[in-house]
């Protein structure tokens, strides 16, 4: 199968050994990184980007177990955490290479995001990306006690759940993709679009962050795979669209991600950070205006976007260098991937070039931390910024805007919200702008920093509103209750929905 590149059902349901977990997340990563230090002692720290900070409280919440690799090659340590049962799956260097930083992150990754950078099409990574999808599926069966439920993240696994339905029928299968759907003229370059559409037609439930990402699938399902498929528009954990496979009912929702924003709200009023955050304002030498960017160093987050905006704002003196520090935090990322090695260069460049005009000895206009930072110092930095600026080109939700307004119970501050964010469709009084639009990103840095402090509690007031109502346990809650709920015969489905035939590319390759 891995020779021809096509995704073969494989397996058989008699003899499959079975677990003894009743619900099963299935992700890339485990919540923690493993690291080796230089002295041998082996280091589990926490895993970045925020799907592992939302699904961590989840599974602190009920206990079950958690599939995934744990960052580095050749390892199969599980490591000890509290109320999960962890299974590692291996991955060899050069399944790294191909499947994640290959398949994963220079093929889908930036196809699904708009291709901000070219994808890359290569058949031996597919083929990896197969072979390693296989072992997750596998490794999940084995976990997955008799009519578990199982929850699959994510690009990486988009096989998962037709390779896992193969294996176990007896599991109830949901997915949940944490970056964009994109829209069929972009989708349609890939050459395995069927099989990864069949793929993820495996699962009873597909979640997308937007009803648009659910209805760019729906309308794939019915060309690519040739399924018949409900036509009226998707909305927010509400009116699923559904496929139907054979005698199976799919269903597709939109379940917008979120926080645990009460755990943040409550963190971020404790004395120990309101103390560290008066001790960064001063650190950083009293400006009147500290802006802030917390991203992993990706393409997608736009930090060029808004360091070409503060460094025009700096030449039209629009904006004083005397009075105003950036800070950027940016956790190191996919460091092997070219595009990423390409867009660092470009990025360092710029706050030397900005520094270098704009700045002091001893006092910089931008402050750039390549490294993770803890999540204490996370929250002082939230609440001591005076305006937050999320600018990415595309992303599937950004938590880090929502974890900013949740940190903001003073009702002070301002975020600047790129529109191309999930997260814009939720927080409208945020000061939004296209990314692609510099004047207008810079307008909206302006208005951010020349708020009345009215206009500010007003915004943050209605920011706060939907991020402590519309928490993290509020999407899982309404994922998972609604993939357990779901009625086992079609006809039961699908009453009172109109379906439309599959168009005439249906499965099997389209070459
Ligand atoms: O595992 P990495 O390759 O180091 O990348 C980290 C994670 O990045 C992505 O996060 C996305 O999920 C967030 C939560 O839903 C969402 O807010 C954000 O917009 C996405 O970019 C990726 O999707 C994860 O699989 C990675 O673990
Ligand atoms: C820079 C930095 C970030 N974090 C945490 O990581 C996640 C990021 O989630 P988001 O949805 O905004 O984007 P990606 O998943 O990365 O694409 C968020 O919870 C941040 O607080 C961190 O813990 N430490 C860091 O240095």
């Amino acid at each position: 199968m891995a020779e021809s590149g096509h995704v073969s059902n494989g397996g058989t349901t008699a003899e499959q050994p079975k677990g003894d977990a009743q619900f099963v997340v299935v992700a890339n990563r485990l919540p923690v990184d493993k690291e080796v230090l230089p002295d041998g002692t082996v280091n589990w720290k926490r895993s970045p980007g925020g799907l592992v900070t939302a699904l961590e409280p989840i599974l602190r919440a009920q206990t079950g177990a958690w599939v995934g690799w744990s960052g580095i090659a050749d390892s199969d340590d599980n490591p000890d955490i509290e109320g999960v049962e962890i299974y590692a799956v291996p991955l060899s260097t050069r399944e790294i290479a191909e499947y994640y930083e290959g398949f994963s992150n220079a093929t889908l990754w930036p196809l699904y995001h708009d291709v901000i950078v070219k994808p890359e099409y290569h058949r031996e990574w597919w083929n990896t990306y197969v072979e390693v999808n296989r072992r997750f599926a596998e490794k999940t069966a084995a976990a997955a006690a008799e009519g578990a439920i199982v929850w699959i993240q994510d690009y990486q696994l988009q096989l998962v759940p037709k390779m896992l339905r193969m294996l176990r029928p007896d599991l109830k299968i949901g997915f949940f993709l944490h970056i964009p759907f994109p829209p069929v003229e972009l989708f349609m370059q890939l050459p395995w679009r069927t099989e990864i559409v069949e793929g993820l037609l495996g699962a009873d439930l597909i979640g997308f962050h937007l009803p648009g990402g659910a209805q760019n699938f729906l309308f794939l399902a019915r060309r690519l795979a040739g399924q018949a498929t409900s036509k009226g528009s998707v909305g927010v954990r509400s009116r699923f669209g559904v496929v139907q496979v054979g005698f199976r009912t799919v269903r597709v929702g939109a379940f917008p991600i979120s926080i645990d924003s009460g755990e943040l709200d409550a963190n971020s009023r404790s004395k120990q950070i309101r103390n560290r955050a008066l001790e960064i304002r001063e650190e950083l030498g009293n400006p009147k205006t500290i802006m802030l960017g917390v991203d992993r160093l990706d393409y997608t987050k736009g930090i060029d976007v808004r360091l070409k905006a503060l460094s025009e704002l700096l030449a039209e003196k629009r904006i004083d260098p005397e009075q105003t520090v950036m800070v950027q935090l940016a956790t190191p990322s996919r460091e092997r991937v070219d595009s990423y090695v390409r867009m660092r260069a470009g990025i360092e460049q710029l706050v030397g070039n900005i520094n270098g005009a704009y700045g002091s000895v001893g006092q910089p206009v931008i402050q750039y931390l390549h490294r993770p930072v803890p999540r204490d110092e996370l929250i002082a930095f939230f609440v001591a910024a005076d305006v937050m600026l999320v600018t990415p080109l595309r992303d599937g939700m950004n938590l880090v805007a929502k974890e900013y307004v949740a940190c903001r119970s003073d009702l002070g501050g301002a975020l600047v919200l790129s529109e191309f964010t999930g997260a814009a469709a939720e927080l409208r009084s945020a000061y939004q702008a296209n990314p692609y639009d510099l004047d207008g990103v810079k307008d909206a840095i302006v208005a951010a920093v020349e708020q009345t402090q009215d206009e500010g509690r007003r915004r943050m007031r209605a920011l706060r509103r939907q991020v402590l109502t519309h928490n993290v346990t509020k999407w899982a809650e309404s994922f998972l209750g609604t993939l357990s709920s779901l009625s086992e015969t079609a006809a039961d489905a699908n009453r009172g929905v109109h379906l439309v035939d599959g168009g005439s590319e249906s499965s099997g390759r389209d070459e």
